[in-house]
């Protein structure tokens, strides 16, 4: 699915407005009807109701959501912001009167100097103060009334985004001079801004209301973010012929483990195999031998000459892909193996974990990287790299920039993990949950990616497949195991149910 920026949005709208006929008018009107349908499965018609209308179009959808409420049984009060009794756009006035049309509406009109009811935490709020059109960060009575909101301890609705926020890029905004939603309902598209982690406490949960925009203006319009979904992971997986043979599926090499830290090395060659790899070989300290030959007898064993670590990665063979990282260790010896390595091998790599803690502590080894590596770092192993950053927002414009200048592909792993190509384009992933915040999850994942990449897939499709994969296991293993119980072996264990619901999609 294309993730558009506020700008894209705007266009489609005036394309559907003005080439499909469809009024601005009636627009609101579906945009209410979503937002409303959400709160009446939600909150029964006595919840005491709050409805914080704007002088744009956000507001236009409060004050039809007010009257669609009313119609529903509820008793809303309406706060309008009227500066100077003349700042209404012109669907906000038509919505204004078509509202004020039931009668008996209870309403503040804000004109001059603000007076608000007293909110309680039992009210719920529904927020249509500001939505796309904002131009600035809030201000003066605007952010006064955010924070009197997000004071109230009510639970709050926003409409298309928290009021004070901006759809796509946060870095000018302070957090608590924005409204916290409990639940956001965006305008047919979730926004930029719902992936980064920095804005989770604003945005709340989120959903999204189709309100039938121009089909062909979609698809015309070009963005540089997706979130990628399971159609898009179906459409890329190849179907095995009948005709085949374990050496169609190419022979994977992974680097991992050290003394202490085998598991790293067994829940990557897990994943690996899971993910359909014709041949896979883990090369690891002799102490791994019976751990690896033990745990997973599938995998050839290639032991290093050292007894705890790795010291050697030159490669006997040549390899469809290799993967290097988890529970390698940082010592002196791994690390001048690695850069052995990485200084010769002249083709795309998946690197992780403790690579990753090697490249942070040499950085000139990044631009020795084949174009088309494959970099898996969580925030703290990126910054480690890149220099420290200050939120998500500027960890994932560094991301962008790097992955240009290197031609690398960057997954920044979290919530939602993030893509990023050299081409510039980003690919949130929808799949997954805190189930699998759990020690060796992210090693499962290597083993995926660098499998995909054996198997003949280009770095950029391994690395959104893969992500996507892993976390569909993460959400398989999680219904059986719940939240907490899930572990990164379950996890890999579920890899291949994964695979095989994405292509009986
Ligand atoms: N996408 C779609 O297809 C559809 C979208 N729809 C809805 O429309 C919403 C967008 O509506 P919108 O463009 O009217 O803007 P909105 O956010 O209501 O605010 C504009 C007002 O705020 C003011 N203002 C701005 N910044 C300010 C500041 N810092 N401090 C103070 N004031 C400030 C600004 O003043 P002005 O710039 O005019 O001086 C103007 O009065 C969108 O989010 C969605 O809810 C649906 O209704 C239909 C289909
Ligand atoms: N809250 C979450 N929602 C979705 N995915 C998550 C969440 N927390 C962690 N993950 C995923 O789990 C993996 C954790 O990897 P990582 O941090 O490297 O752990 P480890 O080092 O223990 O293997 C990543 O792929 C990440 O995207
Ligand atoms: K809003």
């Amino acid at each position: 699915m294309k993730i558009f920026t506020t700008e894209n949005i705007r266009h489609i709208d005036r394309v559907t407005i003005d080439d499909e006929g469809v009024s601005s008018m009636e627009l609101i009107h579906r945009v209410a009807e979503g937002v409303v349908n959400e709160i009446l499965s939600r909150w029964r018609p006595s919840k005491p109701t709050m409805v914080f209308a704007g002088a744009g179009n956000n507001g236009a959808d409060a004050l039809i959501v007010a009257k669609l409420l009313i119609e529903a049984g509820f008793n809303p009060h309406v706060v309008l912001i009227n500066v100077k009794g003349d700042s209404l756009s012109r669907d906000c006035r038509m919505a204004r009167e078509e509202l004020m049309r039931m009668g008996n509406v209870s309403m503040t009109e804000i004109v001059h100097t603000a007076h608000i009811p007293p909110l309680t935490p039992d009210h719920l709020v529904i927020d249509g103060l500001f939505g796309t059109g904002l131009r600035n960060p809030l201000e003066g009575g605007y952010m006064a009334m955010a924070r009197y909101i997000n004071e109230s301890g009510a639970t709050v609705v926003s409409i298309d985004v928290p009021s004070g926020m901006f759809g796509d890029w946060n870095t000018r905004v302070l957090a608590r001079n924005v409204v916290h939603a409990d639940l956001t309902i965006a305008v047919q598209f979730p926004r930029l801004a719902f992936f980064l982690s920095d804005n989770a406490e604003l945005v709340g949960r989120w959903k999204t209301v189709d309100i039938g925009l121009s089909r062909k203006a979609i698809e015309e319009t070009t963005t540089k973010y997706y979130l990628i979904e399971k159609d898009d992971v179906c459409r890329v997986l190849k179907r095995r012929p009948d005709f085949c043979s374990k050496a169609d599926f190419g022979h994977a090499l992974l680097f991992a483990g050290c003394y202490g830290m085998m598991g790293a090395a067994v829940m990557a060659a897990r994943g690996a195999l899971r993910a359909g790899v014709g041949k896979l070989t883990v090369h690891s300290p002799r102490c791994g031998f019976g751990v690896i030959q033990n745990s997973v007898p599938e995998a050839l064993f290639l032991p290093d000459r050292e007894e705890n670590v790795i010291s050697d990665m030159t490669p006997r063979f040549n390899y469809t892909a290799i993967g290097a990282g988890p529970g390698i260790g940082t010592n002196d010896a791994t690390k001048g193996a690695l850069e052995t390595l990485i200084k010769t091998i002249k083709r795309p790599m998946v690197l992780d974990a403790d690579a990753l803690n090697i490249i942070a502590r040499n950085p000139a080894l990044i631009d020795h990287l084949t174009p088309g590596s494959i970099l898996t770092p969580h925030s703290v192993e990126f910054d480690r790299i890149f220099g420290s950053q200050a939120s998500a927002e500027t960890r994932l414009l560094k991301a962008l920039e790097v992955a240009h200048k290197y031609k690398l592909i960057i997954v920044l792993k979290g919530r939602y993990s993030a893509t990023v190509r050299p081409d510039g384009k980003v690919f949130f992933n929808s799949t997954g949950s805190s189930a699998m915040a759990t020690p060796g999850s992210g090693d499962v994942l290597t083993g995926i990616i660098t499998a995909l990449l054996a198997q003949g897939y280009k770095s950029e499709t391994a690395a959104t497949a893969g992500v996507y994969i892993h976390g569909l296991a993460g959400d398989i293993a999680a219904a059986e195991e719940g939240e907490y119980g899930t572990t990164a072996g379950d996890i890999a264990a579920a890899t291949g149910k994964a695979i095989k619901s994405i292509l009986g999609a």
